[in-house]
């Protein structure tokens, strides 16, 4: 994955210094209090809690079936939600019909109809409303405009290019001036340049209508690129809803650290307070933790804090292992060494290391691995994160 740029520029892990999140004092639009839902016996959803402010746009990240779309689904009125309240701007709107939340709803599979021209499309939205013709076309043009598409009002779907169905289809969620833009995987039957064209597009729209919008998605770089916020799920919890910036800096559990970005762990015992030993023997010195003596723990790092070295890193605080590269992969600036770590039981130990500027022709066989202590996460046995 490429990291975004807006969040290359910090140098040790930790809560964000950088954040342009801006929103975070902002009144709650949308309030999503302990929603929980199964299918015949199977839970869904657990105690979903979540609040979305003016103006922000929030990402549902997770795996395939974590209940993104679930979630989205009962915000929109499609889905009833087991247990649990929806308030929009102060209205509980639990029960209330689809048609009378105003949400605008975009979906994966453009859904317009291939039998309307793109203004009829359009303005299908507008049906139930008391808008005149003239009114109407009005509208069209305007959101024509936005969607910068001015001239194929008398279009057809089928004329249109992917991503340019999906602009209309954002048109069309947006006809009738919705107070929230719901968006479900829109970008992910578009080739990857479109994708990442309309993703700016789409977030150049929300900010210029200052619309609160929910997008679901599996991309993880574009939900790390557009989103003030993040929710990343995970068998039908969030795991943390946080910054872009905090969610890949300052993961709070294992799955996200995993989940996002890439890390590698390694396991180990609490031997003293900053010292602990990993399973192969060698010791870990990290920084401050809270945990019990003897605790079991993974210690993560992600590949551009490791460093390869031929020689043992002297007076080094943090984590120095004895590793084999096996294999590079090429990515553009950098280079991914993928090493191995034997244990004494024969087994080996995939880690990952970037090389940004070093000359992977100065591999050897056997090297030096190693992340200095501020770079080390540590999760305990449940998996959350203790420094
Ligand atoms: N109508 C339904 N009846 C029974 N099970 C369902 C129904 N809708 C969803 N599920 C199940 O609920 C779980 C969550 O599904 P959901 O579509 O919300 O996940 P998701 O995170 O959006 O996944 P994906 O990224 O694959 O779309 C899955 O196990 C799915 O099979």
């Amino acid at each position: 994955m490429n990291i975004p740029s807006a969040l290359q520029h910090v140098s040790e892990h930790g809560k964000s210094q950088l954040s342009t999140y801006v929103i975070e004092q902002g009144k709650a639009i949308l309030e999503i209090a302990d929603i929980q839902k199964a299918y015949q016996d199977k839970r869904v959803l657990e105690h979903i809690n979540l609040d979305l402010k003016a103006g922000e746009l929030i990402s549902f990240l997770g795996p395939s079936g974590c209940g993104k779309t679930t979630l989205l689904r009962i915000i929109a009125g499609l889905e009833q939600p087991d247990y649990g309240k929806i308030v929009k701007k102060g209205q509980d709107i639990t029960r209330l019909k689809s048609a009378k939340r105003q949400c605008g709803v975009v979906f994966q599979n453009y859904a317009l109809f291939p039998n309307l021209t793109i203004a009829d499309n359009i303005a299908f939205g507008l049906n139930d409303q008391k808008w005149s013709k003239a009114q109407k076309a009005e509208r069209v043009n305007e959101l024509l405009d936005l969607i910068e598409l001015p001239d194929i009002s008398a279009r057809y779907p089928y004329q249109l290019s992917g991503g340019q169905q999906q602009r209309v289809a954002l048109a069309r969620a947006l006809a009738a001036k919705p107070d929230l833009l719901l968006l479900d995987e829109p970008l992910s039957a578009l080739d990857a340049v479109v994708r990442v064209k309309l993703r700016q597009n789409i977030r150049l729209i929300q900010r210029q209508l200052n619309i609160p919008t929910i997008l679901v998605t599996h991309d993880q770089e574009e939900a790390l690129s557009i989103s003030d916020r993040i929710a990343v799920m995970y068998a039908g919890k969030i795991e943390q809803l946080d910054t872009p910036h905090n969610i890949y800096y300052a993961p709070q559990t294992r799955f996200v650290a995993a989940f996002i970005g890439n890390m590698s762990f390694l396991a180990g015992k609490v031997e003293q307070n900053h010292t602990l030993k990993l399973l192969e023997s060698e010791s870990v010195v990290t920084r401050q933790h809270r945990m019990p003596l003897g605790a079991a723990f993974e210690v993560g790092f992600r590949p551009e804090n490791a460093t390869l070295s031929l020689e043992r890193p002297v007076d080094f605080q943090g984590l120095v292992i004895k590793v084999r590269p096996i294999h590079t992969e090429f990515l553009g600036a950098k280079k991914r060494v993928f090493c191995q770590m034997q244990t004494g039981n024969g087994q080996a130990i995939d880690l990952q290391v970037d090389l940004e500027h070093q000359n992977t022709s100065s591999l050897n066989n056997d090297m030096w691995l190693s992340v200095a202590s501020h770079h080390l996460y540590l999760f305990d046995e449940a998996g959350r994160v203790r420094c």
